[in-house]
Order: C-alpha cells, then structure tokens, then sequence
C-alpha cells in the first residue's frame, strides 16, 4: 500500500516503490517531514533536534504558516483580530485530520493524501480566531515532484466577514553547504530586509548567493519588468547545490530544486539564520544552519481578504533535479 500509518499514526507515509520516491507528513501541523525524490535522495532538511512530539512547531520539512506570518506585530497594517495569534499562527502546531481514505497509487503514477483542519470544533481556536474556517491540505507525489496544496475555506456560516490572513508553506530545503548555495531568479524583484528593520531594497544579482551570512528577507511579488514597472511575481525559483560539492558520495543530494508556485503564492521569503543565531536556535543541532536554505512562498505583504462562502487556493510543486 503506498499510502500507510507509520510512527503510532501520527504519520502518512507516501511511497512509489518503482522509483523509490517517498514522503512523510505529520498530522501534527501537516508538516511534511521527509520528501525523497526519484532515487531516494532526500531533499528536505529535518533537524536532529526537531520535537516530533507535539510539543512545538517542527524545525525542518515544511511547516505551513497561517494566517499570519511572523509575529502579529512585525505588520502594521494587521487587522486587530491578528494581534492574539501566535507567530507565524496555528496551522504548524494543530493536530491535522486525514480527510480521504488511504489510496494505492493512481492511474498517473502518483500517490497523495489531504489533511484537513476546521476551527468549528476547536474551542481553542475560535478563542483567538473567531471565523468558521476549513483548510485542507494535499500533499501529492510523483517520481520527481512534490506538490502541496492549501485550501482555505471561509464557511457561509462564520460570524465575522471578510476574514484576513497570510499563507506560506515554510520549505527548509536540504544543501550540501548553505554558503555556497545559489538562489534563482528573484532579480528585479523588491524585498523587506527582515534583519534590517524592514529596510527595503530590489534584487540586482540574478544568483542570491548566502555565503553565510544571515538572511531574512520577503521578496514581495512585484517585479519590474512590465510595461508600467510593476506586475505579479511568483517567478519560478531554482536552489542550486555548488557543483563542486556534488562528487562527495556522501553528499549525493543530486544537483537542485525548483519550486513552482501558482500565483497566489506571490512572495518569496529568504531564510537562513547563518551560524551565530543558528547557534542559538534550540530545536536546531550544531551546524545544521548550513544545512538548508529556506525558500518559503507564499502570500504575506499585505493580508488576504477572504469573505465568508468563498475559497481560497494555493499550490507550490518542488521539482528534484
Ligand atoms: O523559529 P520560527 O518561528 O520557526 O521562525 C523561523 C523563521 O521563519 C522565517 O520565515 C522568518 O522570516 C524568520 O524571521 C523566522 O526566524
């Protein structure tokens, strides 16, 4: 059976035996824990350190941010209800539900699962976000890809309209050596420089290269290449390993990822602490900032507004190469 129960239940197990693919996604936040591609390289970083206990949000995989990113009050244009959430919000810290019977792998090849999480039976959550609210989270694989997809369902009976929030699927995405990963292409593109106070400034390299120095930066889906200066962005984006790291056969991660994102995932957030505060992050083990690069799309300047009755969906494929 290519989709399973492993660890207790509290993860789906997603396989294609032929190509050796596999993925895990926790029903704790729905976080996608272990994604190997065609080979059986894995491609998501998960640190040694990570609770896996339901204790905290998971250091590693992919954490879904919402509906708010980062801490209430790095927005000022935060609508008041925002202020009682938690950083970047519930969804990475609340038990999920399977939604679909476990199904064997289908005629295209590929074998997915959807979690699903509602506030309307959740006390605790309309304490602090009062809207009828249903998400449902798919995660798909196929030989190569990984596709996930969020659902945000306003329900017509939710006793607040519109409902704001921000989406992301926080990727830690595994590298060989995070000071000599390359990032591609965001040029042109403007960014909140997060370790600057919010400071702005446009990309000018085509190739971010971290060289580890610490990076926190939204990259706001406006690029300048349009006739009036501004237009969508949500670019494809392309995290390259170093290929002089390639030949180490420990190291044997193959040579990238992509990630593709439909247009509601506009932003782009740059993520890696570099290793004084990655030292200091707890959940996090020695020297495993230069583990991974985080690039996390999503829809995070500004606030979605969502009124009830209506849906609202997203989806990023990542692409192993
Ligand atoms: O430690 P957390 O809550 O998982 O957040 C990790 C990082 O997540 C990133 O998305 C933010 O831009 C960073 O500012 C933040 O430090």
């Amino acid at each position: 059976m290519p989709a399973t129960l492993i660890n207790n239940n509290s993860t789906v197990r997603l396989e294609l035996p032929k190509s050796k693919a596999s993925a895990e996604v926790r029903l704790y936040g729905a976080t996608v824990t272990s994604w190997k591609s065609n080979g059986g390289q894995e491609k998501l970083f998960l640190s040694s350190k990570a609770a896996l206990d339901g204790s905290s949000a998971i250091r590693g995989g992919i954490p879904i941010v919402f509906p708010v990113f980062g801490s209430p009050s790095d927005h000022k244009d935060a609508p008041l209800e925002v202020s009682r959430l938690p950083k970047h919000g519930f969804a990475r810290t609340e038990n999920w539900s399977i939604s679909n019977r476990l199904s064997p792998v289908d005629e295209e090849g590929q074998v997915s699962v959807t979690l699903e999480l509602s506030t309307t039976t959740r006390p605790n959550l309309k304490a602090v976000w009062d809207y009828d609210l249903h998400l449902e989270y798919t995660v798909t694989l196929t030989p190569s890809t990984l596709k996930c997809r969020l659902t945000v369902a306003h329900l017509a009976t939710s006793p607040n309209s519109p409902m704001p929030f921000q989406a992301l699927l926080h990727n830690y995405l595994a590298v060989p050596d995070s000071t000599k990963a390359g990032i591609s292409d965001l040029s042109g593109s403007f960014y909140l420089d997060k370790n600057a106070g919010g400071e702005e400034g446009e990309e000018l390299s085509q190739e971010i290269k971290l060289q580890g120095e610490p990076c926190d930066r939204v990259y706001v889906g406006k690029v300048k290449d349009s006739a009036d200066g501004l237009s969508d962005g949500g670019r494809d984006i392309t995290l390259k390993y170093n290929a002089s790291l390639l030949d180490d056969p420990l190291r044997r991660m193959g040579k990238g990822v992509e990630l593709s994102r439909s247009k509601e995932l506009r932003d782009t957030v740059i993520w890696n602490p570099g290793q004084e505060a990655g030292d200091a992050i707890a959940d996090l083990h020695e020297g495993g900032w230069k583990e991974y690069v985080c690039v996390e799309p999503g829809s995070v300047a500004g606030f979605e507004k969502l009124e009830s009755g209506q849906t609202w969906q997203a989806e990023q494929t990542l692409t192993a190469w």
